[in-house]
């Protein structure tokens, strides 16, 4: 009997920029591990990538960055999708898992100054100072260290938020230092904040690739990229997350350090208002890594986390 040949095997991807670099970085380690087999890229976009005009923290998230590549999947006209894994919800849709966890970029955030602030960094910008982001947990952080400075939201992939900066509509914006290394702006970055200041988001900076549950061969490839360090701190992070109900739109921060097989989680809640924060460190076996994220769930709820986020999800469904 003649073998059939392999079938192509095609990756789902957004369309950005970032999106496309990081793709592009997935499709080449596994054509290089792989030769023998063909690797299609297909485009999609996303809601998150249309709706533009309306603050993220209003569309909530429900797989704003996922859910066209997941009904791709499910209706196999693609066999996995690459995500900024923060992009990813902690729970999936029904036939579809987290196939692999790549390694991650630093995870941090990054201040990024208009040419007026070169001298600047986020402790010496002057009061009333606008900084950009879209992000609630970068702002109730930042409101807590900072409360001299302004917020205003920013929308729009990482150029087009780089050019709003330029053209003046703010003193400075914080990005994750991940995309802009990916996209060779690291020059860009003028300031990594410190964990003590800004904890990152659950996965910063790692790709998560998605795939069907129930298909062994791509399941297979996939475990060529998994990065099993970062896949720990990250599945602690995941966990974490999922116990506490948050999805990306919540200001829910991270730090994870992995020494050896000890993973060292750290978690934080904070009021979108910067006036309160609880915040709590666990310490554990890596590969316990899931049941360390929800004993910090836990151990926050208890410190007061879960009236936090009531008062969040109530403030949001209002505005
Ligand atoms: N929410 C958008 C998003 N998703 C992933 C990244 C950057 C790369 C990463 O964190 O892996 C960004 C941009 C940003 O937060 O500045």
């Amino acid at each position: 009997m003649v073998a059939s040949p392999a079938r192509p095997i095609r990756i789902g991807s957004r369309k950005s920029q970032l999106a496309l670099v990081q793709t592009h970085w997935v499709q080449e380690q596994l054509q290089h591990r792989f030769a023998d087999r063909r690797f299609e890229v297909h485009t999609m976009s996303t809601q998150g990538d249309k709706i533009l005009d309306v603050a993220l923290a209003k569309i909530g998230d429900k797989g704003l960055f996922t859910k066209e590549l997941e009904m791709g999947m499910l209706n196999n006209e693609i066999d996995f999708a690459v995500h900024s894994l923060k992009d990813l919800p902690t729970r999936l849709p029904e036939g579809l898992m987290l196939g692999c966890v790549t390694e991650r970029e630093d995870p941090a955030d990054a201040l990024v100054v208009h040419a007026n602030h070169q001298d600047k960094q986020l402790e010496t910008l002057p009061a009333g100072a606008v900084v950009g982001t879209s992000s609630l947990r970068r702002l109730a952080q930042l409101r807590y260290h900072y409360p001299h400075l302004s917020f205003k939201d920013i929308r729009g992939n990482l150029n087009t938020r780089l050019q709003k900066l330029d053209a003046g509509e703010y003193d400075a914006i914080i990005l994750a230092v991940a995309g802009l290394k990916r996209l060779n702006m690291a020059d860009r970055i003028h300031q990594v904040i410190p964990a003590a200041v800004s904890l990152h988001a659950v996965g910063q900076g790692a790709l998560g690739i998605e795939c069907r549950a129930n298909d062994a061969e791509i399941i297979e490839l996939l475990t060529a990229l998994e990065h099993t360090p970062t896949a720990q701190r990250c599945y602690a992070e995941r966990s974490f997350l999922r116990e506490l109900e948050g999805g990306c739109q919540v200001p829910i921060g991270v730090n994870t350090v992995l020494d050896g097989d000890t993973l060292t989680l750290t978690g934080m809640v904070a009021s979108i208002d910067g006036k309160k924060m609880v915040k709590g460190s666990i310490t554990g076996a890596a590969i316990e890594a899931e049941a360390i994220g929800i004993k910090l769930a836990q151990q926050l709820r208890n410190q007061g986390a879960s009236d936090i986020l009531a008062e969040i999800f109530e403030q949001i469904q209002r505005s």
